[in-house]
């Protein structure tokens, strides 16, 4: 929003309202005393200089702050620039302008804190340098468009880039460019960049992704993050012609240890059991995941089925050894759990719903077969 009030001010003294920067320039002449502002070129060096008479920049009716914006002296038309000298200086969002030649203009301090430098240092510095190298082809042919007269093709809506700032940091941001054409009065076309830092909704966003796909009980993966992951898996390993194993995990009788030692030691149980899962993983591409309240599931791509049952025989050997005195409960309480496992090698199934259906017999198998124990479909 506040960018659209710049452009909209900046139209507004633009070009086509020349009315309007002539009462700017009038003003600026009653103020000193001159009534001929914008044909002496001195005191329009007055009006967008930080070097000279700064104190008399800073009484300035028009902005204060212009003082603090290093413009160009040569190749310009002084009444635009200063007018939007003004208008990016009140403007509380990162902006900068460049000519058509890619080259730094002017900007405001909240741009020169995003590009890691100072105004001065950073005024006539070809802004491209502050570009990546993917990104920086794409600006650069944009500009060129817009010098071959394609205004419509020179602007470019918002995008998310980063920054490599004078400092030699990163940055993520988003930018938009927007054409300025050439006024009527000489000057040339220019770029209106506006950047917002994005580094603090990054880290929201990943926190927030995050939490959307952990179970807040046990800090596995969720359901949720399980149904992206095995789509994953099913693709790439079906590409690399490579197995994927699936085990499917559910806790023996669990009603029955809610119900003698209580739901707040039925969580704790789920919390252990969970830990004795993700520690049994045999790789860093491997993914536990809570599937259902006292059900869980393996993903392991690129293991085949005798790598899916060593998995399984650890869980179900953790699992078995698992004490719960920490708890206050009898050194004698034990938990088991069923799994089925279903492996995808050869092509046997369809899709990855399907194997999982597959190992989901497996495990209604190895309950129906006594439980505590491991059911395989190959
Ligand atoms: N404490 C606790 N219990 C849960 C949670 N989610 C599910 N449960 C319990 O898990 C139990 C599952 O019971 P059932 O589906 O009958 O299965 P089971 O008793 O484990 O029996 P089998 O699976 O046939 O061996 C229910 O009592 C649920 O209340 C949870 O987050 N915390």
């Amino acid at each position: 929003m506040q960018a659209d009030k710049c452009v909209n001010m900046i139209e507004q003294y633009r070009g086509d309202s020349l009315e309007a920067l002539k009462k700017l320039d009038d003003r600026w002449a009653a103020y000193h005393g001159d009534a001929d502002a914008t044909a002496d070129s001195s005191l329009l060096t007055h009006r967008g200089c930080v070097d000279t008479d700064s104190a008399a920049i800073l009484d300035s009716p028009f902005n204060a702050n212009v003082a603090t914006l290093n413009l160009p002296s040569t190749k310009v038309q002084p009444g635009l620039l200063t007018t939007l000298a003004s208008v990016i200086n009140h403007v509380n969002e990162a902006i900068f302008i460049i000519n058509e030649q890619g080259v730094l203009q002017m900007l405001n301090p909240m741009a020169a804190t995003l590009f890691g430098a100072s105004i001065e240092d950073l005024t006539e510095q070809p802004w491209s340098d502050f570009l990546q190298p993917e990104v920086k082809e794409r600006y650069l042919s944009l500009l060129a468009q817009g010098a071959n007269g394609q205004e419509a093709l020179a602007n470019m809506g918002t995008k998310e880039i980063v920054l490599q700032r004078a400092d030699s940091l990163s940055l993520d941001v988003d930018l938009s460019l927007s054409y300025l054409p050439a006024s009527p009065t000489g000057q040339g076309a220019l770029y209106m960049g506006v950047m917002h830092n994005l580094t603090r909704h990054k880290a929201q966003y990943q926190a927030l992704r995050l939490q959307a796909r952990t179970d807040k009980l046990t800090g596995l993966a969720n359901r949720h993050a399980f149904d992206e992951e095995i789509e994953r898996c099913w693709v790439d390993c079906n590409n690399d012609h490579q197995p994927l194993s699936l085990v499917v995990i559910d806790v023996d009788y669990f009603k029955l240890f809610n119900d003698r030692y209580g739901h707040v030691n039925g969580d704790a149980c789920l919390k252990k059991i969970a830990a004795v899962i993700d520690s049994a993983l045999p790789t860093s591409q491997c993914m536990a995941a809570r599937y259902g309240g006292e059900e869980f599931a393996l993903i392991l791509p690129n293991c085949d089925a005798t790598a899916a049952q060593l998995c399984a025989q650890r869980v179900q050997t953790a699992i078995n050894h698992l004490s719960f005195t920490d708890l206050g409960l009898h050194g004698s309480v034990r938990v088991s759990v069923s799994q089925g496992i279903a492996v995808e090698t050869l092509g046997q199934y369809r899709t990855s719903k399907a194997l999982l259906c597959a190992a989901d017999t497996a495990l209604y198998r190895a309950k129906s077969d006594g439980r505590n124990r491991i059911n395989i479909r190959v």
